[in-house]
């Protein structure tokens, strides 16, 4: 089996466990060498999050400082747009050229709303969807034509993902995280640990900082 790279994208307001765990569990269970963390700068389908896009970048880097697996992606930090996933795969898709095998790593939630995305069908020419699992989200999804496209891309062989460049969902079987960026900002708001939740250096950080306090 080839090594697989694959992509993480996210708002990561702030970075967590519920992050980063499910998908070192992934990378072994598929076979990933490497995952490119890319937080976005303007995401696309919610408000703008609490801390700063530079704030963001640098938890992301305490996070993964002591983590080979993965690697910082600054691309879509640079851009002032919308941080759109199809442009980003394209980009990355003309950088790689065509044969090399993509995948973008998304939770359970993602998957519902994908539909929902800037040229969301495009995003599969240029790379796999890799979905981890979350609690509280189902795993079909809303509309009928919606489930049909899943099942007409969905693989359970994962050699499909090391051999073809694109286009396949994958359904990985990751174990539940119960962890958001939301609870966490909510619980520092309140003044409450959120040890087990982020790595510490994130922690320290985010106290050096002042951020998602009260008031
Ligand atoms: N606990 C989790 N388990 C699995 N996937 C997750 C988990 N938390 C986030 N993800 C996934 O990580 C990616 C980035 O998520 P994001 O940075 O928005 O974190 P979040 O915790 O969902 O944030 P918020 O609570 O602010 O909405 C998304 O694809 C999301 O589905
Ligand atoms: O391209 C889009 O339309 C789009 C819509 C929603 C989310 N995304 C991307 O999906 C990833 C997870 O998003 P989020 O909001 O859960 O952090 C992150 O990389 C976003 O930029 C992308």
């Amino acid at each position: 089996m080839t090594s697989l790279q694959a992509i993480y994208g996210g708002t990561f307001d702030p970075v967590h466990y519920g992050h980063l765990k499910p998908v070192e569990i992934l990378a072994n269970q598929i076979g990933l060498s490497k995952v490119i963390i890319i937080p976005n700068n303007v995401p696309p389908h919610r408000p703008q999050p609490e801390a700063s896009s530079e704030q963001r970048k640098r938890m992301v880097e305490l996070a993964i400082a002591d983590k080979p697996l993965f690697v910082l992606d600054e691309r879509e930090l640079k851009r002032d747009a919308p941080s759109w996933t199809a442009l980003t795969l394209k980009e990355m898709r003309a950088e790689v050229g065509p044969q090399k095998p993509l995948a973008f790593i998304i939770g359970q939630d993602s998957l519902l709303n994908f539909p929902t995305w800037h040229q969301y069908d495009t995003i599969l020419d240029n790379a796999h969807l890799i979905v981890t699992r979350r609690p509280g989200y189902p795993l079909e999804m809303a509309e009928e034509q919606h489930q049909r496209w899943l099942e007409n891309h969905l693989t359970w062989d994962i050699e499909n993902l090391h051999s073809l460049p694109a286009g396949k969902i994958y359904l990985a079987e990751t174990p539940w995280f119960d962890i958001s960026a939301t609870i966490i900002r909510e619980r520092l708001e309140r003044g409450e640990p959120c040890d087990d939740l982020l790595p510490e250096a994130v922690l320290e950080y985010i106290h050096q900082q002042g951020l998602y306090q009260a008031g």
